[in-house]
């Protein structure tokens, strides 16, 4: 059976339906999608972290990388999150992972040259929420992600990738791994997204339902 692929509609469509209709509140799938990144790392590099860069931006995709840097932390990693953007914009979900990445005195910087000591990166700039092309601090940091050594896992869509084409808005995140939520998206399908994704890992205990209604 061929797996299932949806675009960013269908996906902000299948999260609207969990959390109005069903009722499960957005920060529990969050923390369902940071606990399956959070997962994804520890499993596939156990022994050799090292120092692990979340790159965040400030919608939920950042706050999903919020998310994973507090658990990484509580694991004992060495956890430094670099922000990007305006923080005035920063999504409702965000603003609670900050505060909680506060409360557990997680280093934040906004200066790219924390990314030359980054073993690990998680990129958290932009998930399924693309829909321009990447100018400016984003596409800086971008690049700068790319022209790091360090290990690239992207949190839901390789930031810099249509999520509906795989289309490069500009420029685009190299991952290793994506680590993508609930179902796979068409972009990740695409042989331009596939050469951005790497090896795609499907996260599908999401608790977002797919309800065709
Ligand atoms: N409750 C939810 O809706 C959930 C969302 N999740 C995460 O949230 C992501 C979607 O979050 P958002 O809708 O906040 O969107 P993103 O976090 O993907 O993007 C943030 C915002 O950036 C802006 N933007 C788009 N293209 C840009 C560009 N080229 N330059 C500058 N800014 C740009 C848009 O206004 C967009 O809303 C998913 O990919 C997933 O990672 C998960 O936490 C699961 C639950
Ligand atoms: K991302």
């Amino acid at each position: 059976m061929e797996e299932k692929a949806i675009t960013a509609e269908q996906m902000r469509h299948y999260d609207s339906f969990t959390i109005n209709t069903i009722g499960v509140p957005s920060l529990v799938l969050m923390e369902r999608a940071a606990l399956a990144v959070r997962d994804e790392i520890l499993n596939a590099y156990p022994l050799n972290l090292g120092h692990v860069v979340v790159v965040a931006g400030s919608g939920n995709n950042g706050g999903d990388g919020l998310d994973v840097a507090r658990l990484l932390h509580i694991a004992g990693v060495k956890v430094t999150i670099l922000n990007v953007g305006n923080p005035d914009h920063a999504s409702e979900e965000h603003r609670v992972q900050d505060h909680i990445c506060q409360y557990y005195q997680i280093p934040q910087t906004t200066d790219l040259a924390i990314l030359d000591q980054a073993t690990l990166v998680v990129d958290a700039l932009f998930g399924i929420g693309i829909d321009r092309v990447v100018k400016g601090d984003y596409a800086a940091a971008i690049d700068a992600i790319n022209a790091s050594d360090a290990v690239v896992i992207a949190v839901d869509m390789p930031s810099g990738i249509n999520t509906d084409t795989g289309e490069v808005m500009g420029t685009a995140v190299k991952a290793d791994v994506t680590v993508t939520f609930a179902f796979n998206k068409v972009g990740l399908t695409t042989d331009a997204g596939k050469e951005y994704a790497g090896r795609v890992a499907i996260a599908d205990d999401m608790g977002t339902y797919a309800v065709d209604d």
